[in-house]
This record gives C-alpha cells, structure tokens and sequence, in this order.
C-alpha cells in the first residue's frame, strides 16, 4: 500500500512559509486524502547573515549556490521529507547526485523591482544614490544603466531588507515582483514600513534581466521515488517548467553560478519559445545580449549559448 503522508520540507522565511503553503494548497486540491506534513529546516544561507551571500558558499565550503538547498536535501536523503519546496532561482543548475526537480507551480511574475523612498522608475534615483543588493547581476546591471549610482551589499529575508531601506540604510534597494507579491505588496501600492513609505519600481525585463528561474517555486525529490513524482506531476504547471527548463539549462552551459553576473528570461507563446539572455563579462565591461526562438527548451539554450559564446 502506498503511504498516505507526504512530507514537505521548506525553509523557514516567511516567503519559503507562503510558498510552502501554496504547495499544500495545490497538493490538498488534486489528492484530499493525502495528509500533508510541514517539516521547516534551517539552511547555511539562512544562518550566515554575517558574511555576504556572495562570500557564504566559499566561508562554509559548501557547492556554489547550494547554500539555501543543502540541508533540505540531506533531508531528502534520510527521509525526514519527500518533497523540497525551494525558489527555484536559488538552486543549482546542477544537482547533486540522488536528486531530481520534479517541477514546479505557475510561475509568479519574473520582474526585478526597485524599491525606493521616492516615487517614480530608476531615473527617479538621485545622482548617486546607494542601492543594497546581494546579487551580482542586480548590481552589474544597476551599474551598466546609471553608472553614478553606488551598489552596497545587503542580507536578511525581504521583511528585513524593506525595513534597512525605511531606516534610511539605502537610497533604495532591489527586490523580485515575485517575492514581494507573494508576501501581500502588490506593486501598484505604496507599502508602509515603520512609518515611511516605500515606493515600487518594476523594471520590464527587456530592460534589466531577471535571473534564471526568477518567480517559479520548484520541486525537489529523490530521484526514484516514483510516488512522489507521480503525485507532484499532478499539480505542476507545464508551461512553467518548459520555460525553466531552457534558462537553467542556459545557466547549466554557462556553468554559472548565481554570482555570475547574467540575466535570462523566456516569453512562451503557444508552442513558440523565445528565450534572450545578457552576459556581463568577468572583467567589467559591456554585456553581451542574444535572443533565440524555437520550440525545444534544450535546443534553444543551446543555440542562445552559442550565440554569445
Ligand atoms: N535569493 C533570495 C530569493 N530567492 C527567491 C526570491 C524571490 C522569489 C523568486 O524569485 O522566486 C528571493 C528574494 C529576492 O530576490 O527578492
């Protein structure tokens, strides 16, 4: 008989919390009868906010990028979980051996926002302002478009973030729509932080590229638990999962870690898929910017990699 339980296993910030909970929505939909357990598990990203993400992964020498996935696949691995629900955007293009993405839920909105104490886009931003960001490729963009302004380092989950820019700690600093949108701040609102209010700027992604997998929560088994995924197959999201499909394999022929700085996002129209991709070069300088179309999710990474390569 098949066990009738399956075990979710999420980080414990309060967008990870959201995120799992839309997991156990869409999970309690397709199977009623299925009991539905939570484990939260605490993970290196989460525990070293004293370094720079970007430094995380060398300090603790764990694989690049695996710094908020580690723990919940050792969890995966001894069966305190089945399923690992993660922001696809934070985990490797590579697994490691064992693992599998079962697929994830529609995608939330894949849009970088600035978020600021002033209305208006990014010509809004004050000569030189100082934008917080953790991300590479926030910060080589950032740069590329408004060369003045200056980009700092910033950690904690989005609550904490948004309450450094109230403080006054940043001019602004950079968020994903996807994540702010999931916590309840829809960006047509100003969002009020401690008595100041924030202001949302949404940058289209033709012009500042979001990152690879940005908005898409995905799901990560052991690889041959059939059960499981049998069971995530009936709630994930097909068009979701052919558009991430070509920006991680993308990434993966980049062999890119989330510190290199690249932007990619995919239009799916039907059967038509369009991925374009911008690529900052190592040593400074101009980026690289392709696009591609076809239908195949791993033909057209390959045939945008090699356009830029
Ligand atoms: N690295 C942190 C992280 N991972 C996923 C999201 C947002 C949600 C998403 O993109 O799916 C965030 C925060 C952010 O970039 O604002």
């Amino acid at each position: 008989m098949t066990n009738q339980r399956i075990i979710i296993g999420t980080r414990g910030s309060d967008l990870a919390l959201v995120q799992a909970t839309a997991t156990e929505a869409a999970l309690r939909d397709a199977f009623p009868e299925l009991e539905l357990v939570r484990e939260v598990i605490r993970t290196t990203g989460d525990r070293r906010t004293d370094v720079a993400l970007s430094e995380v992964a060398k300090v603790e020498g764990v694989l690049d990028k695996g710094v908020f996935t580690k723990e919940l696949e050792i969890a995966l691995e001894d069966k305190s979980i089945d399923v690992a629900v993660h922001s696809l955007k934070d985990v490797p293009t590579v697994l490691e051996p064992g693992f599998e993405i079962a697929g994830t839920l529609p995608r939330a909105p894949i849009r970088d926002v600035l978020v600021m104490t002033v209305p208006g886009g990014i010509d809004a931003l004050p000569e030189g302002a100082t934008v917080g960001t953790s991300s590479v490729r926030r910060a080589r963009q950032l740069e590329w478009l408004r060369p003045d302004l200056k980009v700092v380092d910033i950690r904690g989950n989005v609550p904490t973030r948004l309450r450094k820019v109230a403080a006054g700690e940043f001019d602004a600093i950079m968020l994903a729509e996807a994540g702010l949108v999931r916590l309840g701040h829809p960006m047509d609102r100003v969002c009020e932080v401690e008595g100041v209010s924030l202001h949302f700027a949404p940058l289209d992604e033709e012009q500042f590229f979001p990152a690879a997998g940005q908005g898409a929560i995905g799901f990560e088994i052991r690889s041959g638990d059939d059960v499981t995924r049998e069971r995530i197959a009936s709630i994930v999201d097909g068009p979701t999962l052919v558009r991430v499909t070509a920006e991680r394999e993308f990434l993966r022929l980049l062999d890119a870690g989330c510190h290199t700085p690249v932007g990619v996002f995919t239009i799916l129209d039907g059967e038509n898929l369009t991925m374009a991709a911008r690529v900052f070069p190592d040593e400074g300088g101009e980026p690289k910017t392709g696009r591609v179309g076809g239908s195949d999710p791993i033909t057209v990474a390959k045939e945008l990699f090699e356009s830029l390569a």
